[in-house]
């Protein structure tokens, strides 16, 4: 279904185009221009193309591809998510979060692939190995900790909004949600230093943005974004919503419709998600606009404030089980929060249980980086005290609850570096909960202690081999108690001190990687123009060669050369020579096609390989080329230079032998255009 009510002109590319009060880049510049003339790809295409967009990786790209292939089975599904610890958790907490309250809570993988359905996960996927691979960059203008905290509580608002209007699933919603922005991370991923001006000259954000970065980058983040989900595998109507993310108005919909509906929740899902970024002294502003949009789909109030509440405590949840730390108080506004009522509607969000405000403080004290966080879990209010009146005198932090029922996302949530466990008998749910916990990153390294009330040997060794790293009868002396739990702790700071150095070296394999793509394209760049080299070119236009080879799609080259810069080098010095190297190389890529390749192949020399390009296509190019250089002219120490270029033109024929004939025949071009009297274009082939 289409959307209506866009009244902005839309290019022949998709790209809407708008007046151009801004000056950015100038590749990009040029990329706008081209698209804008509707000749090119689409610029999401240039930048898919270019490899610099953010995608999936590691598992994620398994899941995705998996989830493509028709006849996936979950227990293949499984074992690959089981291969990252992180994403397992991630994935038992998402399904948690959707099933209906009083229901045994999800523990293994492939319960939650059951509960979350086949596209949820590939977009989880999606947008939790975006998170880890894009929690900070290059863009010194975005705020990646808050975007991606922003971008949770859009998950978990489209999550439960999009029951109220009964607009999707909510699986789906949230790994939608999560991704709805990914249009700005985009942008500040390709383009760090170009967007950082963008955003540095905005007050704002969001709808401000999209005019000055159609023009900077001839796409805005919505559209990018729109276009990344469907490439993606994201349904069209979740997309053809994602356009519409910062519209002030809600544009025409069939009227009732459910395309309608959905856009009514992302703007809840928005408020919710700018109600939770605030500064505490707003957010009471925000809830308002919450409670006005939570009318639009039907929503008492009592019902938006009670929901919003529970919204935000798992919000909290989120930031802290994937250790985001947005600088914003974890203070629900102090207003009567009604009890959990009619918003607990077939299919809503439940099962999480709202924290107390104490139990948040104590979570707040847990995460003191000094301490290690130890969890004490026992319905036995006696016996947890026992372990933390044992416990007080040891350097670590001490949290303790009585459910331990949710003691799984509890520690997901809480991340304790030790948790001791106190239950009645080693019975199958208490066994697969250590186990699952031992499949999860976090889990991994926690030191777990089970104490069992009514503990033979045999039950002991069961616990042990499930994975708990020590088990106990409950009638352990204190003395004994006391020295297992120094033992843990010992064991817990040497694993923190190998986790530090882990991470320092893992933080140094990244900066190794990063000098390394650097390294690898400045070896391909030339320092003087920023344009590609000669080593560049030559690999080039030999991967270009076999390409038309094997498709029979036309190539054509262009060798350029430079007229007369010995004259400018000797009449106003080296410096001069360079600008004009410079400026001929801008007018030059200013009037090429944007599937042109533009490269400096020697002091005055340029190389253009020009795909698809015939010799009487290539020689208006050509034309068009030579005529730029002509108008661009060269103004240095207060004076004017003319400047000019001689160029040769050729193209593939099939008894050519290889693509350095084709460049050859070119060069021979370029020389007929300087003894003819230069500032010309010429050819040794006659157009057919
Ligand atoms: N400023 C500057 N000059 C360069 C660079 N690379 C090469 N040159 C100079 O460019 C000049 C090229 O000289 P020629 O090959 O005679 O070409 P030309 O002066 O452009 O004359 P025609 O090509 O015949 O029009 C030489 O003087 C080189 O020193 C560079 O990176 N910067």
């Amino acid at each position: 279904m289409p959307v209506h009510g866009d009244n902005r002109d839309t290019s022949a590319s998709g790209c809407r185009i708008w007046a151009r009060p801004w000056s950015c880049g100038h590749l990009m510049e040029s990329i706008g221009k081209m698209i804008a003339a509707g000749r090119g790809q689409s610029a999401f295409e240039l930048l898919h193309a270019s490899g610099r967009l953010p995608s999936p990786k590691g598992v994620a790209t398994r899941v995705i591809r998996l989830t493509k292939e028709e006849e996936v089975s979950l227990a293949e599904l499984a074992r690959v998510i089981g291969g990252d610890p992180a994403f397992v958790g991630r994935v038992i907490k998402a399904a948690n979060g959707l099933i209906s309250r009083g229901r045994r809570p999800v523990v293994s993988v492939s319960e939650a692939l059951m509960v979350l359905g086949i596209p949820a996960i590939r977009a989880l996927a999606t947008g939790f190995s975006l998170l880890s691979e894009h929690r900070k960059g290059a863009c010194r203008a975005f705020d990646y900790e808050g975007y991606w905290s922003h971008s949770l509580a859009l998950a978990l608002g489209m999550q439960a909004a999009v029951v109220h209007g009964r607009a999707a699933a909510s699986d789906e919603a949230f790994s939608f949600g999560l991704l709805l922005r990914v249009g700005e991370l985009a942008l500040a991923t390709a383009y760090p230093e170009d967007y950082a001006g963008v955003l540095e000259g905005v007050q704002g954000g969001g709808a401000a943005l999209l005019e000055p970065e159609c023009a900077a980058f001839a796409i805005h983040h919505a559209d990018l974004g729109a276009e990344m989900l469907e490439h993606w595998g994201v349904p069209k109507f979740f997309t053809q919503i994602a356009r519409h993310y910062d519209d002030v108005d809600r544009p025409v919909f069939d009227p009732g419709g459910r395309q309608e509906r959905l856009f009514d929740a992302m703007t809840l899902a928005r408020a919710f998600a700018d109600f939770s970024l605030a500064p505490e002294g707003e957010r009471v502003t925000c809830l308002d606009r919450m409670i006005e949009r939570g009318g639009m789909l039907g929503v008492e109030r009592d019902d938006m404030v009670a929901e919003a509440a529970r919204m935000f405590t798992l919000w909290i949840e989120w930031i802290a089980l994937l250790k985001l730390d947005p600088p914003v108080s974890r203070r629900f506004p102090d207003i009567d929060v009604p009890a959990a009522t009619s918003h607990e509607r077939p299919g809503a969000v439940e099962g999480v249980r709202l924290k107390s405000e104490r139990e948040r403080e104590r979570l707040v004290v847990a995460r003191s980086p000094d301490k290690p966080v130890v969890l004490i879990v026992d319905a036995d209010g006696p016996g947890r005290r026992r372990v933390a009146r044992l416990l007080a005198g040891e350097d670590c932090a001490i949290v303790e609850t009585g459910d331990v029922r949710g003691v799984l996302d509890f520690a997901l949530e809480l991340q304790p570096h030790m948790m001791i466990l106190g239950c009645d008998d080693a019975g199958e749910e208490v066994l697969e909960m250590v186990q699952t916990l031992r499949r999860t990153s976090i889990g991994r390294i926690m030191h777990t202690l089970l104490r069992v009330r009514d503990a033979d040997d045999d039950t002991l060794v069961a616990l042990l081999e499930a994975g708990g790293d020590d088990a106990v009868p409950m009638s352990c002396a204190d003395r004994l108690l006391l020295a297992r739990l120094r033992a843990g702790l010992r064991e817990v700071r040497l694993q923190r001190e190998l986790e530090h150095d882990r991470q320092e070296l893992q933080g140094f394999a990244a900066q190794l990687a990063i000098t390394n793509r650097r390294l690898h394209d400045m070896a391909l760049t030339d320092p003087l123009t920023g344009l590609r080299n000669r080593r560049y070119a030559m690999d080039r236009i030999e991967q270009e060669w076999a390409g038309a080879e094997r498709s029979g799609r036309p190539l054509a080259c262009m060798v350029i050369d430079l007229d007369s810069l010995k004259d400018i080098n000797d009449s106003l010095g080296h410096e001069a020579g360079d600008s004009a190297l410079c400026r001929v190389a801008q007018a030059l890529k200013k009037s090429l096609r944007v599937q042109d390749v533009l490269c400096r192949i020697g002091g005055d020399e340029f190389l253009v390989i020009c795909p698809g390009g015939t010799l009487s296509t290539t020689l208006t190019c050509a034309e068009r080329a030579r005529q730029a250089v002509e108008e661009a002219m060269l103004e240095f120490g207060g004076k004017r230079v003319a400047l000019a270029v001689s160029i040769g033109v050729a193209e593939r024929w099939p008894e050519m032998a290889d693509a350095s004939e084709l460049v050859k025949l070119a060069d021979r071009g370029a020389y007929l255009a300087k003894q003819g009297g230069r500032n010309a274009v010429q050819s040794v082939q006659k157009p057919g």
